[in-house]
């Protein structure tokens, strides 16, 4: 059987490898956990909460309808940092293919968190679709607008942790010459360096990268990850390092921040705007690759 539902999460098989697997968690459709080959290529705290009571600390929680804190929409700025669709329970649809396994998880104002939806009152239909590859995981993300007159304004982000063995080894690649915003200098700049690498708290925004762009989590020469991006410009480089981690209750163990690195595809540089009726559609594709250093 590939696809199992076990109490409050799916998980999917792939039928020609049994030990690529995923499993995601009703509770914003956060996929927990994602082996490729046996071998889990996301990260997940050891004291993400899984039962419901926060967002996940791990895996690929889901940023809708707002990235951060919005300072400036009068509806998006009561919403919670990264919004409302990753601490909501989101209805789980079913199977859409045998092979490779695929699921879809819907999300609508009816069953979102109340307290949230009170104070961010728009309608809206998410569909994410899940899809297990032999050596691939697929993200597809569907937003629609119900509304007959309201516009629908909103930021989207995988907000994607990925799994290294050791962050100093690691390097990001391929963004660049491309410009980001520096959370933590609040400045922005272009990156002139050849690739990203992590020896202290990171937390940029990398904005309008070129769609060809692929970008690689590179460890000791071997791409671990590569990341192929549709109609998401932006993505975030996070790692918190030793002082954010300490401050992160979920955040286990403390010296976590070794052995991961979020790279979050999104659009966040600005807001996307649906009008009545129309429909966004946006997907991450996470795979083995060989180097593809593309100094573009
Ligand atoms: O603790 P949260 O809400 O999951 O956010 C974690 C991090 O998420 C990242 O996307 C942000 O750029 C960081 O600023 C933030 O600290």
């Amino acid at each position: 059987m590939s696809v199992t539902t076990d109490g409050d999460r799916v998980v999917l098989t792939h039928p020609e490898d049994k030990t690529s697997t995923v499993t995601i968690l009703n509770y914003g459709a956060t996929v927990i956990s994602w082996k490729l080959k046996g071998k889990e290529q996301l990260w997940l705290s050891e004291g993400a909460k899984l039962d419901g009571s926060k967002p996940v600390r791990g895996g690929i929680p889901l940023v809708f309808p707002v990235f951060g804190k919005n300072k400036t929409d009068e509806a998006l700025s009561k919403l919670p940092q990264h919004g409302l669709a990753r601490n909501s329970t989101w209805e789980f649809l079913g199977q859409t293919k045998s092979n490779p396994p695929t699921v879809q998880f819907a999300l609508s104002p009816e069953i979102a968190n109340p307290e949230l939806t009170k104070v961010w009152p728009f309608d809206f239909s998410l569909i994410l679709t899940v899809e297990l590859g032999i050596d691939f995981l697929k993200t597809d993300i569907e937003v629609t607008n119900p509304s007959k007159t309201q516009e629908l304004k909103f930021n989207w982000l995988f907000h994607t942790y990925l799994k290294t063995e050791d962050i100093e080894d690691t390097f990001v690649s391929n963004l660049v010459g491309m410009e980001l915003y520096d959370q933590l200098l609040q400045e922005a700049y272009v990156d002139k360096h050849p690739v990203v690498t992590i020896h202290e708290e990171k937390d940029v925004i990398y904005r309008n990268i070129d769609d060809e762009r692929l970008i690689q989590v590179v460890r000791k020469g071997e791409p671990i990850h590569t990341l192929k991006r549709h109609n998401l410009p932006d993505a975030v480089v996070w790692n918190p390092w030793i002082a954010k981690s300490k401050s992160m209750a979920d955040f286990e163990p403390k010296t976590g921040y070794q052995t991961m690195l979020c790279v979050e595809p999104g659009h966040v540089h600005d807001l996307i705007t649906l009008a009545p009726g129309e429909t966004w559609s946006a997907y991450q594709l996470l795979y083995r690759d060989t180097l593809k250093y593309q100094a573009i």
